[in-house]
């Protein structure tokens, strides 16, 4: 447990990690290359690690310097791995390399922690299997573990269900250029999550693979492409700058994420227009933003796009004037947590209004009070609720560790403000 306690800042500058999303992207184009790649700047997380583990035990030579990842690709094809491979609870991992894994030889089983086998894979399976890979869910309930046969897929035209993950389509995508007759991907039922598809092309396009599409509606992928091996460099992860400019929302003050523009593929950037139309001041630099509280007062936004930070714009609301209603979420029940209701459960502990409804969030801003923090073993939830410590006393963070998964150091980086 961990108890933040209220404090008032001026102006405080601060770094974060690698972004998680082009983490796992990374590592996973430098696997499938041609040859010696150099990842600089990765996330060395919980769930970064996993994939990382996960791509040695398909056979790509890794070298971990910690701050830079040396990865030998294998030119488009895994090797067959006979024991299963634990990714835990990272969605990330388990749709993203259930796809690539379709490229080896030899069968891959993937399993993960408890909640992991009630996040929904049905939808990439169903895909897998129109291009013939006998991909299945152990359980035959459409979630984790999955077995997925390497069966030196030919590609060709597929359709995606999209609805409750952009991963299935990312997945996908990362496998389509080492397929010999490349792959016509036709999203159905709509893309949520839709900036995450972008991270997936700029990966590719970085890694010299030509990528043609119609918007969010088809991709067209030719086959026999090879990821170019080279020196790839991480940039910082909006997503967990987010915390630090909902800080300064919250308390009135000012801080500034070094690495972090909006010409940035992640869609969390997003975040600061949010609060800029809260009443927060935001600064655009070159190579940086600068958000500055002000005073708060409630919105009505689709998030379908940023479902990572529907949490953290939670918990501001929860200090604003008024109702906030955030729309088009209901993804957000197949997360880490059924994070609709771990964020109105704390929310209500705190004594503000806060209710989950088929696909919205409805908080309405009033004085929340301390309380016990409960986090589901959700990492956003943990981080999201420290913010209101910063001007509510007794705010409790229970099992603060689970920030493992996408930022080790963040109770590090967070006693910055406390210097500041
Ligand atoms: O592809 C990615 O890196 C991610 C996509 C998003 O998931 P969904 O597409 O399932 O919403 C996001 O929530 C997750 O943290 C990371
Ligand atoms: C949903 C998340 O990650 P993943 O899907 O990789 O578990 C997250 O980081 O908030």
């Amino acid at each position: 447990m961990i108890e933040i306690k209220p404090h008032r800042f001026g102006h405080c500058r601060i770094s974060v990690p690698g972004s998680k999303s082009y983490t796992h992207r990374t590592m996973i184009a430098a696997a499938l290359s041609d040859g010696s790649c150099t990842v600089r700047n990765p996330l060395r997380s919980q769930d970064t690690l996993l994939t990382l583990a996960a791509l040695e035990k398909m056979g790509a030579a890794v070298v971990d310097n910690r701050e830079t990842v040396d990865i030998v690709g294998l030119n488009g094809c895994f090797k067959p791995c006979d024991e299963s491979i634990y990714l835990a609870n990272s969605g990330t991992s388990m749709r993203l390399l259930a796809g690539v894994a379709a490229l080896g030889r030899g069968t891959y089983r993937f399993t993960g922690s408890p909640r992991m086998y009630h996040r929904p894979i049905g939808h990439l399976l169903e895909a897998l299997n129109q291009l013939g890979v006998a991909a299945r869910a152990v359980e035959e309930n459409g979630c984790p573990p999955v077995e997925i046969p390497g069966e030196q897929v030919s590609g060709g035209p597929v359709t995606v269900n999209c609805s409750v993950s952009s991963q299935f389509l990312s997945s996908l995508l990362l496998m389509a250029p080492c397929t010999p007759k490349g792959m016509s991907i036709t999203i159905s039922h709509g893309l949520v999550s839709s900036p995450y598809i972008d991270m997936t092309v700029d990966i590719l396009e970085r890694f010299g693979i030509q990528v043609q599409r119609d918007g969010y509606i088809r991709f067209d992928v030719k086959g026999n492409q090879t990821y170019r091996a080279g020196v790839y460099t991480v940039e910082p992860d909006a997503s967990q700058a987010g915390y630090f400019w909902g800080a300064a929302a919250i308390t009135g003050g000012s801080v500034t994420v070094n690495g972090v523009t909006d010409a940035s593929s992640q869609g969390d950037v997003g975040l600061v227009g949010v609060f800029e139309k809260m009443g927060c001041k935001v600064t655009r630099a070159a190579d940086s933003i600068t958000v500055t509280g002000g005073t708060l007062r409630g919105v009505t936004v689709d998030m379908a796009d940023m479902p990572d930070m529907v949490p953290t714009l939670a918990v501001v609301a929860a200090f604003a004037e008024g109702t906030t209603v955030i729309e088009n979420v209901s993804h957000l029940k197949a997360k880490e947590s059924d994070r609709l209701a771990s964020t109105c459960a704390g929310l209500e502990k705190m004594g503000i209004e806060a209710r989950a409804e088929k696909d919205r969030l409805v908080v309405t801003g009033g004085k929340p009070r301390g309380a016990d923090i409960q986090t589901y073993d959700d990492h956003r939830i943990a981080m999201s609720f420290a913010m209101a410590g910063l001007v509510t006393p007794g705010v409790k963070i229970l099992e603060p560790d689970c920030v493992e998964k996408s930022f080790p150091n963040f109770w590090e980086v967070w006693q910055s403000l406390y210097a500041a």
